[in-house]
């Protein structure tokens, strides 16, 4: 059926790779395909190819629940994750692609004294850097989600909230659909079903390029976007990552009438959920707890989830399940992602995103883009560098990873 689209209305063509280009990019993903769109349209780089494994959109960006928020707590981070929101809000015009960018509202519930302090700090924090965050009763919030059980006779009542108003949801196929009809027009390549299997550095040391299912491309510059396969290619080319991969889960409910406004979100309870366009309930849960390139997860990590999800919305407790995926996030120690050179020159690596890089998407390649085309990084993305698991800079977001992972 995917092939059958791939020629379809002409979305993209299907080349076969050429023997050499100025960039390889590898992973066809939202984020690599962003950084292929980039490299053409603001650097005039046309001699991309990017590739992809399976199929373009295959990987997280097709599987991920689509939410998108900028409300982390260090100031680097609010300038990559707020630097992503300024290009979601004309995406859809800058793509002539709609993908459906929705800024309905993402609210972070507080059920603990713990809870309410951590997300005050954090809303004062987002004020001093300039995000959009601010705080509301369980009232408040239940005027905002009228779903929203504020009872306090539940497991972990509802003690106040964290509401971003312009974070939202938006439609993931879309954005990689978009992203790749447009680099595709710009003249960079997507070699879909054409796996990478080594990167070959020459006697300096430096990358000459990829080794893939369909021979040798040459390339004096390699960008590795894999999300969760990107140690195991880092790999390829000497490169220890300071990452573990692990199944993420999503379910989906039968579709129903518009009933959910918003997106809402438990870090304590390991919960979230939203409503798709089409009607679904779309809920997500935290990292399965082991070590794994498998793209499925355990079942007691969706019964917890609905346990969760029950409880705070029960007129949701009838609603049928329709499907559970999961994906391979990759993940760092401080949660954060590295976009950044790497020890071997001509090679570029982007990941670490774990379970929140999908809302990054359009400013990750748009920095990735530059740090490529420069050989040096844009002042975004300057702070997430490999090195500062070496040097100490953290840039740790584990509590505003608003998933348990
Ligand atoms: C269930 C789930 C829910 C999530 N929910 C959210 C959310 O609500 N909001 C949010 O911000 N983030 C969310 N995320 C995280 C988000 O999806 C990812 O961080 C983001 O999509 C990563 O994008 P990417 O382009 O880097 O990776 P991907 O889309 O995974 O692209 C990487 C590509 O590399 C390809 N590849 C791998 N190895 C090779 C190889 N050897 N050769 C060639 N190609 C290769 C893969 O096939 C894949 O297509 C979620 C993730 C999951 C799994
Ligand atoms: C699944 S992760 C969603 C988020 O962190 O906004």
């Amino acid at each position: 059926a995917f092939s059958a689209h791939q020629n379809w209305g002409r979305q993209w063509r299907a080349p076969e790779p050429k023997a050499e280009y100025d960039v390889v990019i590898v992973g066809a993903g939202g984020h690599g395909l962003a950084t292929a769109y980039y490299l053409a349209k603001e650097h005039g780089v046309h001699s991309v190819a990017v590739i992809e494994k399976g199929w373009l959109g295959g990987g997280n960006t097709g599987r991920n629940t689509t939410i998108v928020r900028s409300n982390y707590l260090w100031e680097e981070s609010a300038g990559l994750y707020n630097h992503a929101i300024g290009l979601w809000q004309g995406l859809s015009q800058e793509l002539n692609y709609n993908v459906m960018y929705s800024a309905r509202g993402v609210m972070m519930l507080a059920h603990t004294v713990h809870d309410v302090q951590v997300a005050q700090r954090h809303i004062h924090a987002n004020r001093l850097a300039g995000v959009q965050n601010e705080w509301l009763t369980p009232e408040q919030a239940k005027e905002y989600c009228p779903p929203l059980n504020i009872e306090k006779n539940i497991r972990y009542p509802v003690m106040g909230a964290a509401l971003q108003r312009v974070g939202g949801t938006a439609r993931h196929d879309a954005v990689a659909w978009g992203y790749a009809r447009g680099a595709d027009a710009l003249g960079v390549d997507i070699i879909q079903n054409c796996a990478v299997t080594g990167i070959r550095r020459g006697q300096n040391g430096a990358v000459e390029g990829v080794e893939t299912a369909k021979g040798f491309i040459k390339a004096k510059k390699v960008g590795v976007v894999a999300a969760g396969h990107t140690s195991t290619i880092m790999d390829m080319a000497g490169v220890r990552m300071p990452l573990e991969s692990f199944p993420l889960q999503a379910l989906v409910s039968e579709p129903v009438k518009p009933a959910f406004p918003c997106v809402v979100m438990s870090n304590t309870i390991h919960a979230y959920i939203s409503q798709s366009d089409k009607g679904e309930l779309v809920i997500g849960a935290g990292t399965d707890q082991f070590i794994s390139y498998s793209q499925a997860g355990g079942i007691h990590i969706s019964n917890h989830t609905i346990d969760a999800i029950c409880e705070l919305f029960p007129h949701f407790r009838r609603m049928r399940m329709l499907r559970n995926w999961g994906g391979i996030v990759d993940v760092t120690p401080d949660r954060s992602p590295i976009l950044s050179k790497t020890p071997v020159q001509g090679l570029y690596v982007n990941c670490g995103w774990g379970t929140g890089g999908f809302k990054a998407t359009p400013g990750s390649g748009h920095v990735f883009a530059h740090t490529i085309a420069k050989d040096e990084p844009h002042k975004i993305n300057a702070p997430f560098t490999i090195d500062r698991f070496r040097t100490g800079r953290l840039i740790d977001e584990a509590a505003a990873a608003a998933v348990a992972h």
